[in-house]
């Protein structure tokens, strides 16, 4: 296979601009035949994305600091998932039949379908669409992902399916939050949740509080609704959102695990919380049938 390995950061003088009026613009920059990313400029924000894996790379509301985490040693590769941002975990969550985490959603490339900029916010539209894509799963279908970004981050996936029999799925809206610290960081709203402890391999414990959120931690919570984490160090809390989604899942690496990852820089787990809106259990879209999953985030100054 061609492997393409390109920094994240690489900073290119191709550069085509998709769409612009009085409220912002969308830039295309061509990182080169296979890769380019979205730089999305707003009065409200400034964000960006790639087609690679339709992944949300960074939104920042105007006078707040960046929202997601990006790992410094990610490369945009070929079949390989971005470190950072909100990689899409579909058709399944996790390993999956000798196929690897996460299924090839985030690894796979995207199309633009739709760009509107209005004073709101802009609205980009992608979609993933195929048959066969793996051995593991293979249906055919169609993605549809609707972004949003304003005040707040808004990413809604429309899931259809268009084989001829049922297929499942299970999903995770993998958001990287950054944090000051994974030691200052309270979510109370977990504190209520029964929860699955997958480094301990136990299923069904009992709602515990969550003190903070220091590694290793890889817990599924057991929860659908909305979800607030605090920031005492940065004084700032993150609210999100979501519908059609039945756990968190709540992970950070720690020290150790971090230092056997090749794409995550030194100390980097010091700087993220993955709080991910997900479906850990497999879901059915009928033939024909289309189904909807959402998050949005908004972020507040304490
Ligand atoms: O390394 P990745 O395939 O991106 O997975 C990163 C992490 O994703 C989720 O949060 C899972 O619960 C973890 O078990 C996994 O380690």
């Amino acid at each position: 296979m061609d492997i393409k390995l390109i920094p994240i950061e690489v900073n290119t003088k191709e550069v085509t601009s998709l769409a612009k009026n009085e409220y912002g613009e969308v830039v295309e920059s061509k990182l080169d035949s296979n890769f380019s990313e979205l730089l999305l400029t707003h009065e409200l924000f400034s964000a960006h994305l790639t087609l690679h894996g339709g992944h949300v790379l960074s939104w920042q509301p105007k006078g707040h600091e960046e929202v997601f985490w990006m790992s410094k040693k990610t490369q945009l590769q070929q079949g390989k998932a971005i470190r950072g941002g909100v990689p899409i975990c579909w058709p399944w969550f996790g390993p999956y039949n000798g196929a690897g985490n996460h299924g090839f959603a985030r690894t796979s490339i995207w199309q633009l379908s739709g760009i509107d900029i209005s004073s709101e916010g802009i609205k980009i539209e992608l979609e993933l669409s195929g048959e066969n894509c793996s051995p593991s799963w293979s249906y055919k279908f169609s993605v549809k992902q609707v972004l949003m970004f304003s005040t707040t981050f808004s990413q809604q996936l429309i899931i259809e399916n268009l084989s001829h029999k049922d297929f499942q799925f299970s999903n995770a809206l993998h958001s990287y939050f950054s944090v000051s610290n994974p030691a200052n960081i309270a979510i109370p709203d977990l504190n209520s949740a029964s929860f699955d402890d997958k480094i301990n391999q136990l299923l069904g414990c009992a709602p515990a509080d969550v003190f903070n959120c220091t590694g290793p931690i890889d817990k599924i919570y057991h929860h659908n609704s909305s979800m607030t984490l605090f920031d005492k160090g940065w004084k700032r809390a993150i609210e999100i959102k979501k519908s059609n989604s039945a756990q968190w899942v709540l992970w950070n690496p720690g020290i150790n695990i971090a230092a056997g990852m090749a794409d995550i820089h030194q100390q980097g787990e010091d700087e993220f919380v993955c709080l991910e809106a997900a479906n850990t259990n497999w879901i059915t879209v009928a033939k024909g049938e289309k189904l909807s999953l959402s998050q949005e985030v908004q972020v507040y100054k304490l």
